[in-house]
């Protein structure tokens, strides 16, 4: 030993450093050293309002819109980016839900911080790159965890695995029935960026319509899933359980976890991730005007069990469309207390085709659905409302009030705005068991078709 010493020119000192630093106390220096380094380099992006230097934006397609890409591989346990948006309170931030227009984006995420509820409003197309990042709920590659920076919460996005370069960045949106995930298990659209340089060009302008806010959030066939999404977007993670919102990691807490010297900076606890770690409180929520839109047109009153799909709608204007997360809790509570007027009664399930064909039968008015081309004209999309409304609104008095709106808004836009919402409604009834047949994929493709039409002229 003293000769190796001596050959290598090492101290006994620094032996024993070496000695240290192999076992497990010197294990949890080096972790908690790379902690601090982790969060000093969030602290950096964070304080300098930028992003790092090695993500692209890439367009996917017309049914997810834009995505970041990683342009170099990035270890587990990294920063990644910031979700940066503008702190607002959950009073403000119901007041800016109802004041968005259509022409604008409303990216709302709501969570829990300092036994409050506060919302990251990321509405504004600032060039950042977080608020344009993915969900994906079976292998997200990031979680989105909350900091406390300079005395005020930020929302970051940490590797939780090894990602490669030219892999999507993507995190878990939370337990919610997100309408796109609807879709996933057909595999109905591939989430590949596209080949395309030009297509892959991010526009500067407001996000890209995804027809997903048109898919139905289907009924699941698991019952617990199912009892989630009847207890206002209650998050009922198997791994944890609902975490009640006081239980929600305070600022002290969540910036205190992130140093813990027992816990690997690239294995946190999940306590400190949102949306998940928050249970209902905290989901990731960017909030559709549409929603507002319907919860008018059905005098804002949804029951419990129909709000997480009806809130998962789109959101149109009349430029362009924007996708839109759903709602969180706060936003349910408001709503899920007051009686439905709508009457949405799913047909029974039938064996596989006899009931569901190419000719779409409405399962409201069941009447065979019109041709595709004809719900573009004004004329016909207004009766095939008035149709609609009659079903679905069973309040005389919503009634009356829907068909003069109906009459004074004669535009095409109005009408597919209505025909958005009703189409929603009448996608929503669609039984679980079929919910990736062909008529779900005709549908989606009709309705993105349909407001590709209306938005770009391109058919
Ligand atoms: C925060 S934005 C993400 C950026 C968005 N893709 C865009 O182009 O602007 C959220 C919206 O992206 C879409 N989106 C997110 N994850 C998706 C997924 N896994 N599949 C399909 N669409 C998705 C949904 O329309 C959602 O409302």
């Amino acid at each position: 030993m003293a000769n190796s010493s001596t050959r290598t020119g090492r101290s006994a000192r620094e032996m024993k450093r070496t000695f240290y630093n192999n076992g497990a106390h010197g294990q949890l220096k080096s972790m908690s050293k790379r902690r601090a380094r982790l969060r000093a380099e969030a602290i950096h992006f964070i304080s300098s309002g930028s992003d790092k230097p090695c993500y692209e934006v890439k367009w996917i397609n017309d049914y997810k819109g834009c995505g970041v890409f990683a342009c170099a591989p990035i270890e587990k346990g990294s920063f990644v980016l910031e979700y940066r948006g503008e702190l607002i309170s959950q009073y403000e931030r119901d007041k800016r839900q109802g004041e968005y227009t259509e022409k604008q984006n409303a990216f709302l995420f709501d969570f829990e911080w300092n036994n409050g509820s506060w919302c990251l409003d990321a509405s504004c197309e600032d060039g950042s790159l977080g608020r344009l990042v993915n969900d994906a709920n079976r292998s997200p590659n990031c979680k989105m965890r909350k900091m406390t920076v300079q005395c005020k919460p930020d929302l970051c996005l940490f590797a939780i695995e090894n990602i490669q370069a030219e892999s999507e960045i993507t995190y878990n949106y939370g337990e919610s029935l997100w309408p796109w995930r609807a879709l996933a298990p057909s595999g109905v659209i591939p989430a590949h960026a596209s080949a395309d340089p030009k297509v892959n060009q991010r526009s500067t302008s407001s996000f890209q319509q995804t027809p997903s806010g048109m898919i139905p959030a289907h009924t699941s066939a698991d019952p617990e899933v199912n009892q989630r999404s009847t207890s206002s977007f209650q998050q009922a993670r198997k791994t944890s359980g609902t975490v009640p919102s006081h239980q929600c990691p305070t600022a002290e807490q969540t910036s205190t976890d992130l140093f813990e010297e027992s816990s690997d900076a690239a294995d946190y606890d999940d306590a400190d991730y949102v949306p998940d770690s928050c249970g209902n409180s905290s989901d990731a929520s960017i909030i559709s005007t549409a929603s507002q839109e319907l919860k008018t047109m059905k005098g804002d009153s949804a029951t419990s069990s129909e709000v997480p799909r009806t809130l998962s709608s789109s959101k149109m204007s009349s430029n362009r469309c924007t996708s839109v997360i759903s709602c969180s809790a706060n936003s349910l509570k408001n709503t899920s207390q007051q009686k439905s007027s709508i009457n949405v009664t799913p047909l029974p399930i039938t064996a596989k085709g006899s009931k569901y064909n190419k000719k779409q039968f409405c399962l409201y008015c069941k009447r065979p659905f019109l041709n595709w081309q004809d719900i573009l004209n004004p004329s016909t999309v207004k009766s095939l409302m008035l149709q609609w409304l009659s079903v679905l609104i069973k309040d005389p008095a919503k009634e009356a009030s829907c068909y003069a709106l109906l009459r004074r808004e004669e535009t095409l836009a109005i009408m597919l705005k209505w025909q958005a919402v009703a189409l929603e409604r009448w996608l929503l009834v669609e039984d679980p068991v079929l919910q990736n047949n062909l008529m779900t994929s005709v549908t989606a493709n009709f309705a993105k078709d349909c407001m590709q039409e209306t938005l770009y002229g391109v058919m």
